[in-house]
Formats: C-alpha cells, structure tokens, sequence
C-alpha cells in the first residue's frame, strides 16, 4: 500500500481537476471486474470453486487480482490479528446482557462499538501523531484487526441468540472459520459462505451503508465508529434488511396459500402486498436497471448445487411473475430482482434457518468493501462531507418559485 498510494494520489488530483464536471456509471464492478469475472479470476480454497473473500479485499486494496500466496498471507494475517481474545466485557455483553429481543444488527452494533476501545486510529490522533501523509497507516490497521475478528463477534451473537455450539473445523480462511465458528461443518455451506462474503462486499460506493461509513470516516472518525454508523444504516428494510424480509414475505405466501403455490396465487398475493402500499422485497433498486448480477450468480449456485430446494423453485417462480406485476404497478424504474431476493433461499438450504440474523452475514461482508474505502478514504486525504441544506422556503426564493 505504501508504495502504491503515492502514485494514486497525484492521478486522483490530475483527474478532478480534468474531468471533475462530468457524470459517470457502470454498473456492479469491483475494480473494473464484473462478479462472473471475480468469480473466475480470484483464487479459491484448495478444492473449492468460489472465491476466498480475502481475495476481494486484495483487489479492492490494490486493485489487482492476487496471487494464491497474497490470499493465503491475508487469511494468517487475519487468523493471527484474530488471536487477540475478545475482550471480556464484550463476550459478557453478547453473551449474559443484551435481550433475547434485540434484533443481531443491534447486537452488532454494539459489539463494533464494544470494540473501539482498541482503535489505533482514535488513539494516535488523541496523541497528535496523526497528519494527512499517515493517517491511512492506522486505519489500515484499525481495519484489519476488525475485519479479523468480525466473524467470531458475529457467530458469538449467533451462538449465544441461537442456542448453537462452535464446530470443531481446522479451516483457516476467513470465511472458513466464520462457518466453524458458527457451527457448520459442511463443506458445501462454507463454499456459500465464501461466495456470500465475496459478493456482498460493496455496490459502488454510493449505497446507504458504504456510504455512511464514508461521512462518518470524513470527519476523522475512526474506522470502528465509521463501521459502526454503516451497520445500522445496512439495518434498514429498504436496504440490507430485505435480506430477512423477502425471506419472511416468502414464508408467509406459503403459510397462506401452502407450499405449491400457484401462478395466479402468487400474482394475487403480489398485489396484496402492493396494494398495501408496502414493497415486494428483493424487488427494485436505487440505480440498476436489470437483474441484479449477484441474484443471478446465487441462482446458478442453486441451479448447480439444490435444483429441487422447493424454495429455490419457489423463488424461480416468482422470478417469473413479480417482473410483469411491478411493470404492471407502474411505480418502479426497475422491475427486476435484487441481490436480497436470493440470499436467503441458499442459508435456508444448509440450515442456516434463522432469518433476522442474516443481514449480520451482510454486515460481515460489507466490511471488506467499505473499509477498505476507508483506508483510501484517508490515504487520498478526502475532506469532511457536508452536502447543503437548506430550508423549502429558502429553496423557492432562490429558484424564484
Ligand atoms: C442490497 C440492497 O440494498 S438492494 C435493495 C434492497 N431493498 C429492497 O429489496 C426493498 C424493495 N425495494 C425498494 O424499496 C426500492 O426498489 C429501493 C429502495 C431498493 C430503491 O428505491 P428507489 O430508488 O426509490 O426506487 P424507484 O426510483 O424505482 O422508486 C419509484 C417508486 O417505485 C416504488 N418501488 C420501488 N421498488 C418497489 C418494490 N420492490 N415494490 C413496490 N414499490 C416499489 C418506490 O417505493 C417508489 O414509490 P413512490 O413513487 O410512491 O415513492
Ligand atoms: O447499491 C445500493 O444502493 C444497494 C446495493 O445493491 C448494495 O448496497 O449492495
């Protein structure tokens, strides 16, 4: 990273000041990749098909696809950074204080919090050893300690929520120990959890969780604040919370009209839900305009792996008619599904039942994407976000409306 910033840095300044008025967009890319492309190209675990998100985070870091060694280097890094135990106010938090009724992007919120305690980033600049030229140093490492430890935060509140033991497993990639730390031993649902993890990363960087971390990090908050802020907007239902939402509006289709539905019962209940004035969930999408790439490439993971699933055939059917509904409604400028719409469907599969911990999954993923914006975020210098704002009134005065 040292020796690259530099260079970016001078190219990032000569561009705004080129090419600083015009608009641009391209779709879900990670650094110029679309997802088949990172699905092929990003190294695996050995015997393994999908990709190793450590692999994700070398090529959003540095902007190229790394080696099997560079992955490997990243997963004993995160392994030895993850041996520090947690402290113990914290697993006395997650597992003997919080209610049984908090919802687990609360727990994880607090549990990111717990952790800010250990911020080297917050520290340094309390000790004024902290300029423009280094400050990417320490979020660099603020990042990765708590990318490090992430899973088993997570799987404690999963644990502990759940009443689920920690499996006895001897593999070391991240998403590797995510899966024994949550207690699953099955190879098959720890390939899931590596393309899950890979995929959900970052969407540009404009959306409402990336985003956030973003603002919060302009005002030198550092990256366990900045996370923090992030995982509660990820919370939202239009946003990350879909994950759980389609998965429940699913389970109540089939509660109320039983586990074949048919066309037309779908379409009706569709309509029951628009009519409502409420959302289809996994539906629509703030900027893109087809079927979102990530639904599709967990629908060849079903294709491949669970042709027969009845929910997956569940899901193709309503594939089939929720378009024509919503272009029907006439509302949404995008009628196709969304990476939400899946996601659910495949932890359901391997048994990972429980849904209103599945944006947690999220949340562990979208820290490597928009963390390590944040690290380029501080190592391009970029300053506080302040968008103006301004009173309706003030606004008419002004146009003269
Ligand atoms: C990882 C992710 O965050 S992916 C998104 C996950 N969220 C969901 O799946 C929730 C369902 N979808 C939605 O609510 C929306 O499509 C969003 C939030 C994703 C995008 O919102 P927008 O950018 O405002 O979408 P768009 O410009 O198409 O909205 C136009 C209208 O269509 C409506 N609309 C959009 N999607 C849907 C939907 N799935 N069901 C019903 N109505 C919809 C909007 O509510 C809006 O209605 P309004 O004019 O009465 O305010
Ligand atoms: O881009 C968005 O607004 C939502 C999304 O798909 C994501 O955050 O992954």
């Amino acid at each position: 990273m040292a020796e690259i910033i530099p260079g970016r840095r001078e190219e990032i300044k000569a561009l705004k000041a080129e090419h600083g008025n015009k608009s641009l967009g391209e779709g879900i890319r990670f650094r110029g990749l679309t997802i088949p492309e990172c699905r092929e190209k990003l190294p695996k675990a050995s015997g393994g098909e999908e990709p190793l998100p450590e692999g994700l985070f070398y090529l959003l870091m540095t902007g190229e696809v790394p080696t099997t060694d560079q992955v490997k280097l990243i997963s004993e890094d995160w392994k030895l950074r993850a041996q520090t135990p947690l402290p113990s106010y914290l697993v006395e938090l997650l597992s003997k204080n919080v209610p049984k009724t908090l919802h687990p992007m609360s727990q994880l919120t607090m549990a990111v919090m717990a952790l800010q305690e250990r911020s080297l980033f917050a520290r340094a600049y309390g000790e004024g050893k902290i300029n423009k030229n280094n400050m990417w140093e320490y979020a660099f490492e603020d990042v990765n300690n708590l990318i490090a430890v992430l899973p088993q935060v997570a799987a404690l509140i999963y644990r502990t929520r759940y009443g689920k033991k920690a499996a006895d497993s001897n593999v070391s990639d991240w998403a590797g120990r995510f899966a024994g730390e949550l207690g699953f031993t099955d190879a098959k649902f720890t390939e899931l959890l590596r393309l899950y993890l890979s995929i959900h990363t970052d969407h540009e960087g404009g959306n409402v969780s990336a985003h956030t971390v973003k603002l919060v990090g302009s005002a030198l908050s550092d990256p366990y604040l900045s996370f923090a802020a992030g995982v509660n907007g990820l919370a939202g239902p239009l946003h990350g919370l879909a994950n759980q939402e389609v998965l429940q509006w699913m389970l109540k289709l089939r509660r109320e009209v039983g586990d074949s539905p048919s066309d037309q019962q779908i379409t009706d209940y569709l309509w029951t839900t628009l009519k409502a004035g409420q959302v289809v969930p996994g539906f629509g999408h703030a900027v893109l305009r087809k079927t979102d790439p990530r639904y599709l490439c967990q629908r060849q993971f079903a294709q491949k792996h669970l042709p027969a699933d009845p929910l997956f055939r569940l899901t193709s059917q309503i594939y089939e008619i929720a378009p024509r509904v919503l272009e029907e409604h006439g509302k949404t400028k995008n009628p196709w599904p969304n990476v939400d719409a899946h996601s659910g469907v495949l932890l359901q599969h391997y048994g990972l039942v429980e849904q209103d911990y599945y944006t947690v999954l999220f949340a562990v993923s979208r820290a490597l994407g928009a963390l390590s914006g944040l690290i380029w975020d501080r190592a391009l210098a970029f300053p506080i976000e302040r968008p103006k704002s301004l009173t309706t009134e003030a606004v008419k005065k002004l146009v003269g409306a």
